[in-house]
């Protein structure tokens, strides 16, 4: 029939996850396959044609950089035929955020790529993942959803890859884009976009990871009270080439703190990008630290996580510090 063709990867998470009970919080992430998902939802069958493929079957917060290569490398190979329409990725919701960014980055094509996952299990009831997994059918069949850059459907929710974000450990309507709002809403098996990211993504996107078997390692560090530089000096024993430093308020740092990473980026040329552990609001430059001086760059609107992500791909060019600053206004 003349139905669009949706590409369904599926990586597990909690959408494939069982519950002990229908009742119970007691639940194992990952587990049901992706046609067990697909044939849980026979309204599907209205909109697409489905092919579908396991990529792994895991919860989230085991997800790693061979499954995100993976992932990229597949999507552009697929996004070649010209039968497929769009691309939706089953995933756990622990580290949703990264992954859609992550493609967001290395994906090269127009077509929409939909992640979609759920808080509650597959087999709870009110299952939140046959209406999430159908709405990402819909958004990825439709052509008003090409070049928008990844997306995220949850909710009845329309989110953006660069803003996107997992706020609440529980309960469903945990994800939003924070800082600059939804791009839109599934509404009547459509998507209706009423916002559009200005950052680069995909097509536009410089990073390609077409023959990078292993990224450049970067770390998270956060800051608090009374923050000590022992995790710093530990990370760099590891080789580290960068450090996320999710720093409290507009991404400050104690002297020490500030001493020890200024001391690596002079003797061994770590980079070093100042983020914050505040869900909201941007990490700007030179406020009340000369990122010039110290060789420091911000993250603006990233979250740490994001802001790793980005650092990851920018080290597989440069570890220019002002250029990586430019990669973090761009992206
Ligand atoms: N709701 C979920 O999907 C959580 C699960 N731990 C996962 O990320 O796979």
């Amino acid at each position: 029939q003349n139905k669009p063709t949706i590409y369904v990867l599926a990586t597990g998470g909690t959408i494939a996850g069982s519950g002990t009970s229908e009742t119970s919080s007691t639940y194992t992430a990952g587990g049901l396959t992706a046609d067990q998902l697909i044939q849980a939802v026979p309204a599907i069958d209205k909109i697409a044609n489905i092919k579908s493929e396991q990529i792994a079957n895991i919860g989230s917060q085991d997800m790693n950089q061979e499954i995100w290569l993976q992932l990229t490398n597949r999507i552009n190979d697929l996004a070649k035929n010209p039968d497929i329409t769009g691309f939706v990725i089953t995933h756990g919701t622990d580290t949703q955020d990264e992954t859609a960014y992550f493609l967001n980055l290395t994906i090269k094509t127009d077509k929409p790529v939909v992640l979609t996952g759920a808080m509650r299990p597959s087999n709870a009831l009110s299952a939140d993942g046959p209406r999430n997994l159908f709405n990402a059918v819909a958004c990825a069949a439709s052509p008003t959803s090409k070049a928008k850059g990844v997306m995220i459907v949850m909710d009845d929710f329309i989110l953006g890859a660069d803003d996107i974000q997992k706020s609440h450990t529980l309960t469903m309507g945990s994800f939003s884009n924070p800082n600059f709002g939804p791009l839109g809403i599934m509404y009547n098996e459509q998507p209706m976009f009423f916002r559009q990211s200005l950052k680069k993504h995909t097509t536009e996107s410089i990073f390609d990871v077409k023959n990078i078997k292993q990224l450049p390692k970067v770390a998270i560090l956060m800051g608090y009270a009374d923050a000590d530089d022992m995790f710093i000096k530990a990370a760099l024993e590891h080789k580290i080439e960068g450090i996320i430093y999710a720093g409290v308020g507009n991404g400050n740092m104690s002297t020490k703190v500030i001493n020890t990473l200024s001391k690596a980026v002079q003797d061994r040329q770590l980079s070093v990008v100042r983020s914050s552990r505040l869900p909201l609001g941007p990490t700007t430059q030179w406020d009340e630290i000369d990122d010039d001086k110290l060789g420091f760059t911000t993250s603006w609107f990233l979250s740490p996580q994001k802001a790793r992500i980005l650092l990851m791909l920018a080290l597989t060019k440069t570890n220019d510090y002002k250029e990586i600053q430019k990669y973090f206004t761009e992206y």
